[in-house]
């Protein structure tokens, strides 16, 4: 793929027209610092009740995006939009669309969960008579009613990350950023995490998540944007991101004996065609085979090393998943700048 290809969804007719229902927008968005260009020209757009599952590498320019979005920085050409509320000439108003949770949690010394809460709900300047209320409601929106006695600083760090989520609905923002939020999560508290999000999205809110967990991410997310080295290298719908990177499927031939893997895998070397790859798992009785051929002619495939008393167990798809997408992006983007390196050099 080159560095230009884009998966993009398709989009239901209308949809972005006059009456757009995309909450966030951005367009042409470029960052700058001196010289260094941190954010090149994204443009994305993410409807209401979707989880834009926003990745890439270190330094590839998503909190850059983020910092933007939520008025904390001012692009140095394009423009964002939340709400159609644009984010660097409203930041006030954006604040109030927008709930921001950062990957590190503040500390909070001597302040019980409720305490931590209304100390907030103030902040976000919600009259007293309403806080209560408020509170009950986000508290069992996240779960967290029953630690809301606890000291926010003896909860584990899966029960902090809750009280985070807790805290940035307070003010009912349609719009939630939220950094890495998995991060550090033993599988329980993923769970949970995955669960409240999920749920979130399907109260109506815009969600924007940032992981390095991809597996995880590919479980909450309808929508994938993917940058590297500030630029947008894939986006559009989850599946379509997944068919535009991962055009070809691996199928594993697991053989009864390990002595007949060579012999498999030779006689499917000289079937395949030149594009296809297959390979020998060293120490297994397994052959893996990369191709894009139909089903029908897996069966024939089948069918052939069957008839040639070769004993085959199982024959099975091996899923592609967000990371091999993620990694056919980032290993396209290095080509990209190898040769970009080649070009200024010549
Ligand atoms: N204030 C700044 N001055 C100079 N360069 C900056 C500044 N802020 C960010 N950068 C650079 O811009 C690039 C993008 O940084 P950004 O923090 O957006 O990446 P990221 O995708 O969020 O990475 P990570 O996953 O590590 O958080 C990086 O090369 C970073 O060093």
């Amino acid at each position: 793929m080159n560095s230009t290809t884009q998966a993009v969804a398709p989009e239901p007719a209308g949809v972005h027209a006059a009456g757009s229902s995309a909450v966030v927008q951005t367009h042409e968005l470029t960052k700058r610092f001196g010289d260094f260009v941190a954010l090149d020209r994204l443009s994305i757009s993410v409807d209401r009740g979707q989880i834009l599952g926003f990745i890439g590498p270190n330094g590839a320019g998503k909190t850059t995006t983020i910092r933007i979005l939520v008025g904390l920085s001012k692009p140095t050409s394009g423009h964002a939009t939340i709400s159609g509320i644009d984010c660097t000439g409203q930041s006030k108003k954006i604040k109030r669309a927008v709930g921001y949770m950062p990957d590190k949690f503040g500390v909070y010394d001597n302040m019980r969960v409720r305490e931590y809460l209304d100390f907030f709900a103030a902040v976000y300047g919600l009259p007293p008579r309403q806080r209560k209320q408020r509170i009950a409601e986000v508290m069992d929106t996240t779960n967290c009613t029953y630690m809301q006695d606890k000291f926010v600083e003896s909860l584990s760090h899966g029960m902090q990350q809750r009280v985070g989520i807790a805290r940035i609905m307070l003010h009912d923002p349609e719009v939630l950023i939220l950094d890495e939020p998995a991060n550090g999560l033993d599988p329980q508290a993923r769970i949970e995490m995955r669960e409240i999000l999920l749920n979130l999205a399907a109260m109506g809110k815009t969600l924007i998540v940032t992981s390095h967990i991809l597996p995880e991410l590919s479980r909450i997310c309808n929508t994938v944007a993917i940058l590297t080295g500030g630029k947008l290298r894939a986006f559009g719908s989850l599946d379509s991101v997944m068919k535009e990177l991962c055009p070809r499927q691996t199928f594993e031939v697991q053989l009864l004996d390990q002595a007949q893997a060579q012999q498999a895998a030779d006689w499917i070397e000289g079937w395949k065609d030149d594009d296809e790859i297959v390979t020998v798992m060293t120490g297994q009785s397994l052959v893996r085979l990369e191709t894009n051929r139909t089903e029908r002619a897996l069966a024939d495939l089948l069918r052939e090393l069957v008839t040639r008393d070769i004993h085959v167990a199982q024959f099975r798809e091996v899923p592609s998943d967000l990371e091999d997408a993620f990694v056919s992006v980032t290993r396209a983007g290095d080509d990209d700048s190898v040769a970009d390196d080649a070009k200024a050099a010549s």
